[in-house]
């Protein structure tokens, strides 16, 4: 029977002496396979060397008592067994050494030995010590000096060596050793090895993963270190924490620690929407939002919540859940395809100035530094100078706290990068026909600073040795102009160098100083950012060169089908439409007076005027003024533009009137049945043109106009109305002809304006149309109103004669002019009337009869 002695800690098997002991035990003992609580080699190593050196073991010892995971072994049985050493010196000395071993069989361990592929055995049997464990030993510890651990076995070998029993044993343990090669027997032992390697209840309450603990402890080997290191990618933080570990790992390789050091596990709080706030609207400004988010606490509608937080409220419900967040590992719930890794890049943190580009930036530098004044209930909104001036606000300029200002984006940036891959919130990814290009991994609220765009700082004549030497065969650039004469080249620099073009982007690229130094930083635009969204910014591209042009492959509606420059706004200002100028003017007015316009000293296309020109306060006074300026003008244009209708309208009518006391006006007129007209000067001005009609019931006068209420359709459809003549088609003439005489004389607007001298001196007048508010804005009401109480409103009219528009004139006086009158000068419809007597339509041969009629000349 052949047993090894073990320690709850030891995972030094590879010493472990084989002892025989003679004891009284011995014959209860069998000689086949270990058992169960024997403590069995823990390594391949140790099997091999145990077969190896059963031919060889002269002296074994076997212990009474198997150690427990928490028994420490110093039995007495152990010391009762080793009569030959009474002294503990050796016995220390071995447990010692034992310690120091740490070369440990992983996959035994983690109960794969069996499927482990070949490979991996093969590569592992590499890490582990083989050949005579003495030798081992010798190499791989070294013995101290005081502890002479060759010299007692052979002491003890000597004595041993006598006893024909021990030898019996000796040979029985070597072939107990060759047989322990069972997969139970493995299994057994990961069990017994893993409650020796540090409690397993204890790990298991603590809830890790025994078999994880138990690598830990043993992957000491550099190669198996680096196998782990590789491997979980998902372990990955981001890139600041990446370089922490580069770091100690440079630190490890010389001081070689004892065990490896696992990556922190990452863990994912919010899912999809990670990031969004949970006070946070869009719709509204961030001033708004951070009291919404602050009144939160003590005011919360929890009937409805947003299914994003329904969860958290459920949880807070229930007092046994309050301190359980729900959370998710990083690695097990990834949203997001596999982020990949990009050959070649040199990452850079922070801008680095090269050459002369530091001492230019000094140089340049005016006295432009910004200061706010802005109060703890402010919270430098949207209204501190420091924020419209694209300046980061610090202890230097700022007169609040940390926590009270809102405007340090940098700072919030370098925070968020000390978290984890989700507060990082962007990787790198592969797109198609735009090659690699960078996503979000979290929500931006909009605005929210997302990445910085660090490089290089070079001027201007480097930039072009670079293009012209280092990068002319290069298809991309990652360079980016940022200042008058200085360029970031982030060939070397952050992941924002990997954001692409879009000609409808979803970010914005804006220079800030902090600190007083220039940096530029990619900020989420007005419509926030969501999880999985690749970043997009308008490159506003300029080529340098035409062979340097690139087809551009965003994509969106207005792509512009090159990565070039914006298009200009159209120089010609009789090109622009009325509004786009008006605009264009309020908003260079509102530049100049917030500054970062004309007169200021940026340069005109420089981030910073953007800036100014895209700040929430800015655009909503922009907006405002626009608005107020476009609706004014829009009434003025509408008001004018009416009136000129209204007043050709009306001037329409008014000579259609006079026709219509003709037989074939009237004869329209019954036919016309049509809804009131309607005429759209613009998008939102409708003009209806509502005419007013007083007819006195008892006497109809003569040339008075009244709507038309039977006009048979297919009269107005079938013949070639003119539009005025549409309008008028509406009415009729109130003539005491019309119900009794079916013919009328002709009527024309010069007969009607000499009759009308000649009548009566009463004054009437068909008011031209009057301007009235309907409510609507930007919709005005015209109503042409023959009465008299209405004055005449609109003083662009043209002036209409009174003798006109009199629409009260006796019968007779009217027939009796047409008598004189002159034939064909009304402009009526030509072509409508199939009887009648048209003044185009006289048909030759016929003369006028006494009544004004027409008759055959043999007739008359
Ligand atoms: C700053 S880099 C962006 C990262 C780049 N995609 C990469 O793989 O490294 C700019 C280059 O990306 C490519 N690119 C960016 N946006 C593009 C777009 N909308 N269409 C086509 N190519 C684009 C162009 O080749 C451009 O020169």
């Amino acid at each position: 029977m052949a047993e090894r002695s073990t320690s709850p800690l030891s995972t030094g098997s590879l010493h472990s002496v084989v002892n025989a002991h003679a004891g009284k035990e011995l014959g209860s003992r069998t000689s086949s396979a270990s058992p169960p609580t024997s403590t069995p080699p823990t390594s391949l190593g140790d099997e091999a060397s145990i077969l190896s050196e059963a031919g060889k073991m002269e002296v074994i010892e076997t212990r009474e008592e198997v150690s427990t995971p928490h028994a420490v072994p110093t039995s007495p049985a152990v010391s009762q067994s080793a009569p030959e050493a009474p002294d503990s010196a050796p016995r220390r000395a071995i447990r010692q050494t034992r310690q120091k071993v740490v070369t440990y069989n992983v996959q035994i361990l983690a109960g794969t030995s069996i499927h482990t592929p070949t490979k991996y055995l093969e590569k592992h049997h590499e890490t582990v010590v083989h050949g005579d464990i003495q030798e081992v030993t010798r190499k791989t510890t070294p013995t101290p000096p005081n502890k002479r651990v060759g010299k007692r076995r052979t002491k003890s070998e000597s004595a041993e060596l006598a006893d024909p029993a021990d030898q019996q044993l000796a040979t029985e343990a070597a072939q107990a050793a060759q047989r322990r090669t069972s997969s139970r027997l493995n299994t057994d032992l990961r069990r017994v090895a893993l409650g020796n390697s540090g409690g397993v209840a204890n790990t298991l309450s603590a809830g890790k993963n025994p078999v994880q603990s138990a690598l830990k402890r043993s992957a000491s080997d550099s190669r198996l270190r680096s196998s782990f290191r590789s491997r979980p990618s998902k372990f990955k933080e981001d890139t600041s924490e990446d370089e922490d570990e580069e770091e100690e790992e440079e630190e490890e390789e010389g001081k070689e620690p004892e065990y490896f050091k696992p990556k922190t596990k990452q863990w994912l709080k919010q899912g999809l929407y990670v990031g969004q706030e949970r006070g946070f609207d869009a719709r509204f400004t961030e001033k708004r939002n951070r009291a919404r988010r602050e009144a939160r606490l003590a005011k919360e509608n929890k009937v409805l919540p947003l299914p994003l937080f329904a969860t958290e409220i459920q949880l807070e419900s229930n007092p046994r859940l309050v301190f359980k967040p729900f959370k998710l590992p990083f690695d097990v719930y990834n949203p997001l395809p596999k982020k990949v890794k990009v050959d070649g890049w040199v990452k850079l943190n922070k801008n680095r100035f090269i050459g002369d580009a530091s001492a230019l930036w000094r140089r340049e530098k005016h006295d432009d530094t910004a200061r706010c004044f802005c109060k703890p209930e402010d919270g430098c909104g949207e209204t501190c100078h420091n924020r419209i001036m694209a300046y980061e606000c610090d202890a230097t300029n700022c007169p609040l706290t940390p926590d009270q200002c809102n405007n340090r984006p940098f700072a919030q940036l370098k925070k968020r990068a000390k978290g984890n891959g989700y507060d990082y919130g962007v990787e790198v990814m592969e797109t198609e026909g735009k090659g690699y290009g960078v996503r979000a991994m979290r929500c931006f609220e909009p605005h929210q600073i997302i990445v910085e765009y660090a490089g290089e700082i070079i001027t201007q004549d480097e930039c072009e040795r670079r293009m012209k030497q280092v990068y002319k065969k290069d298809k991309c650039y990652y360079l980016m102009s940022f200042d008058n004469k200085m360029i970031i080249d982030a060939t070397r620099g952050t992941i924002a160098r990997f954001v692409n073009h879009s000609c409808e982007p979803n970010c914005e690229m804006i220079k800030w100083t902090v600190g007083g130094e220039p940096r530029m930083a990619l900020f989420a635009g007005s419509r926030g950012i969501m999880t999985g969204e690749e970043l997009t910014y308008d490159y506003n591209f300029d080529p340098f060169s035409l062979k340097n042009i690139q087809e551009c492959r965003c994509g969106t509606k207005s792509c512009r089908g090159v990565l070039g420059p914006k298009p200009k706004k159209p120089a010609n200002h009789e090109e622009r439409s009325l509004p786009s100028a008006l605009l264009a003017g309020a908003k260079r007015k509102l530049q100049d007076v917030f500054g970062g316009g004309r007169g200021s000293e940026s340069a005109p296309n420089s981030p910073k005027k953007r800036m100014i020109g895209n700040s929430a306060m800015t655009k909503a006074r922009n907006a405002l003024a626009m608005s107020e300026a476009a609706r004014e003008k829009a009434q003025r244009e509408a008001a004018a533009h009416a009136a000129q209708i209204a007043s050709r309208e009306n001037r329409a009518m008014l000579r259609h009137k006079a026709l219509a006391t003709s037989k074939r006006g009237r004869l329209l007129h019954k036919a016309s049945n049509a809804a009131r007209p309607t005429v759209r000067t613009s998008k939102k001005t409708v003009i209806n043109l509502k005419r007013k009609v007083t007819v006195p019931k008892a006497a109809s006068k003569p040339g008075a106009l009244k709507p038309v209420k039977n006009m048979p359709s297919k009269m107005v459809r079938g013949s070639k109305l003119s539009k005025g003549a549409l309008l008028m088609a509406r009415y009729r003439s109130a003539t005491p002809e019309e119900s009794s005489e079916d013919e009328s004389p002709n009527i024309t607007p010069a007969s009607l304006r000499s009759a009308n001298k000649k009548a009566s001196g009463k004054k009437n007048s068909i008011k031209p149309l009057r301007l009235s508010k309907v409510g609507k804005l930007g919709q005005r009401t015209f109503e042409v109103s023959d009465s008299e109480e209405e004055t005449d409103s609109d003083s662009e009219e043209e002036e209409i004669p009174d003798s006109e528009v009199d629409g009260e004139y006796g019968s007779d006086v009217t027939s009796s002019r047409f008598k004189d009158k002159k034939r064909g000068s009304a402009p009526a419809p030509r072509g409508i009337h199939k009887t009648g007597a048209g003044v185009a339509k006289n048909p030759r041969g016929r003369v006028r009869n006494a009544k004004g009629r027409f008759e055959s000349k043999a007739k008359a």
